[in-house]
């Protein structure tokens, strides 16, 4: 029923880049895609129950890639309903791990084995390795993402710190990306909170610092293993114009999926070129 909805809009409405593959988003993506080659999706869950989650993925499920729920909520929830979530996201093909603060407050009260035990036992598939609000060393860091690995378990790191001000450092940011990756990390997330505001990449009012930008670009010329976390829909806007349709965007709210999906694709006004400027680079490579 889905996907004969979808299927009865033209494909090139649904794909506007469908031009070659590389650049196609196909109209009904199947679980086992995700995570191939295209923009990424990490929606951040700050304690849905099992009704709106359901609704959820069975609205926009095709288009998140990873779920977190978000900071400690994890072990707020009923048993039960953790449990039921946790199997609905990964019977939807995604990657749902516990907020990175859960991991640093593990790290705070030195239960770190007992942290990674848990998470297995309760059926997450992914963890995020974090030092937003403690301090990590290069080893500490390095040693949790193996562990992750170890444990079967898909990490995703975090680059940031959480106070208020706080500032990119793009030299710094490449070199924990580069040790990161070498670690294990699929993807190095840029903190900007749940909020978007006032850390990182973004000032007070949710502004992109243009010049903390140009300088990340300046310093990583490959962004398929960053993502950028971007709650609000003026940060997305402008990752997605700067940066292309295929950038990977985390801290998404539950209700904009749709909506970062329909900006991805070009069908909204915002960044209605998009799939403009995809032809046109297209041609320019070929
Ligand atoms: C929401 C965040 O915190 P946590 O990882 O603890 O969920 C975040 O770091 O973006
Ligand atoms: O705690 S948060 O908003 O990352």
């Amino acid at each position: 029923m889905r996907s004969d909805t979808r299927t009865a809009w033209p494909a090139s409405l649904l794909d506007p880049s469908s031009m070659r593959e590389m650049f196609c988003r196909t109209a009904c993506r199947q679980p086992q895609q995700k995570m191939a080659g295209r923009g990424q999706t990490m929606v951040i869950d700050k304690g849905l129950g099992m009704h709106a989650f359901t609704d959820l993925l069975e609205t926009a499920g095709s288009y998140i890639d990873c779920l977190k729920l978000g900071f400690g909520t994890a072990p707020l929830y009923p048993i039960d309903l953790l449990l039921n979530k946790i199997e609905l996201a990964k019977r939807h093909g995604l990657i749902v791990m516990p907020g990175g603060t859960l991991l640093e407050a593990a790290v705070q009260q030195e239960a770190v084995p007992a942290f990674f035990e848990t998470v297995c036992r309760l059926g997450f598939n992914g963890i995020e390795v974090s030092d937003g609000t403690i301090e990590l060393s290069r080893q500490q860091r390095s040693a949790l993402i193996r562990e992750g690995v170890r444990s079967g378990l898909r990490v995703v790191s975090e680059y940031g710190k959480k106070l208020s001000g706080s500032i990119i450092e793009a030299d710094e940011l490449a070199f924990t990306a580069d040790a990161d990756w070498n670690a294990g990390a699929e993807l190095v997330t840029i903190e900007a909170r749940e909020s978007g505001k006032g850390v990182g990449l973004f000032d007070e009012d949710g502004e992109c610092r243009e010049d903390v930008l140009d300088s990340i670009c300046r310093i990583i010329p490959d962004f398929s293993r960053i993502m950028w976390e971007a709650p609000l829909k003026n940060q997305q806007v402008l990752l997605l114009c700067m940066l292309g349709a295929n950038v990977h965007l985390g801290n998404i709210p539950p209700s904009d999926t749709l909506t970062l999906e329909t900006m991805r694709r070009g069908l909204r006004s915002d960044t209605f070129s998009l799939g403009k400027q995809q032809e046109e680079l297209l041609h320019y490579m070929i």
